[in-house]
């Protein structure tokens, strides 16, 4: 085990992480789909083309598909309370059964983006994981909320409507071992570093980025993040398209481990469809050790 921090409560996360985890699947290549929705102010709407997307997908062979952030909902401040779900009860939360539904059906892993969650009087931006029999394998709730204010430029306050998520999540599913980030937490390292250390060879990403940050550091941060920790990186994004006074960015991208872009589209609905081949890993990081040449002795005690 690989100790990439000195805070103990890391350190304890991690171990306890990789204990609870069973062997990962030897699946070595397989296509990955980017759901990259156009969401309205209509929930069923946003159901039903996530669903027709969804099989739009795994029709072009994609056995792990990915939905943006909040995708059932409009990104922007008069929604989350009224569009959230309580997962718990499972029967009265229609985005959970459809999710569970199209896993179930298609037989493949869905990484559900994100959809505001209420659980006992708070919102949470959470991202279910369904597996191919279609019970849920994992919840995140997005860990570091948007909070941004630059003048004359862009103002949002994720924080006013949602509550922290307080822990990583790392799911072993019949494509791998996957760790999960909601937008915003790609832009802390230490959360990727935890995910590597813990034996994750992809991390989803499902993301709102804004056309101001976007276009400066979408794609950096995801290069930054796959060729940091020489695994694949697979981000997801609404369209710009949707609704809300919120401007996004799109952009949905698959990098890979030495931090290529493998695939990725523009700002318009669509789905990418892409190989994941986890060999190219085993290259990347036989060919250039970043583990064992970290100096961890120097920069971080
Ligand atoms: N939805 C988000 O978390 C947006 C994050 C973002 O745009 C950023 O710059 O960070």
């Amino acid at each position: 085990m690989m100790a990439s921090s000195t805070s103990s409560s890391i350190e304890h996360t991690m171990l306890a992480a990789s204990e609870q985890l069973q062997v990962p699947s030897n699946i070595t290549k397989f296509k990955i789909g980017l759901c990259q929705l156009s969401v309205t102010s209509e929930k069923n709407q946003n159901l039903a083309c996530a669903r027709n997307s969804i099989k739009a997908a795994v029709e072009c062979g994609a056995r792990l598909v990915v939905l943006p952030e909040m995708w059932n909902c409009p990104y922007s401040n008069g929604y989350f309370a009224k569009f959230a779900e309580d997962f718990e009860n499972e029967d009265a939360s229609p985005t959970f059964s459809m999710l569970s539904e199209a896993a179930c059906s298609h037989g493949i892993t869905i990484v559900g983006g994100s959809v505001p969650e209420s659980s006992d009087g708070q919102l949470y931006n959470t991202s279910c994981v369904f597996g191919p029999d279609g019970k849920l394998k994992a919840k995140h709730r997005k860990i570091h909320l948007f909070d941004i204010e630059i003048p004359g430029d862009i103002t949002f306050k994720e924080s006013d409507f949602f509550a922290a998520g307080d822990k990583p999540t790392i799911v072993d599913t019949d494509v791998g071992r996957i760790g999960i980030g909601i937008c915003h937490d790609i832009r802390f390292p230490e959360l990727a570093a935890l995910y590597r250390a813990t034996g994750a060879r992809i991390i989803c990403y499902p993301g709102a980025f804004n056309i101001s940050t976007g276009e400066l550091l979408w794609e950096v941060m995801q290069r930054a993040r796959a060729a940091d920790n020489q695994l694949f990186v697979a981000t997801c994004s609404p369209s710009r398209g949707s609704s809300g006074s919120y401007a996004i960015w799109g952009h949905s991208t698959l990098v890979g481990p030495s931090g290529e872009i493998i695939a990725t589209s523009g700002h318009e609905e669509t789905v990418v469809v892409a190989e994941i081949d986890y060999s190219k890993i085993e290259l990347q990081r036989k060919g250039l050790p970043l583990d064992k040449q970290k100096r961890a002795d120097i920069y971080l005690s």
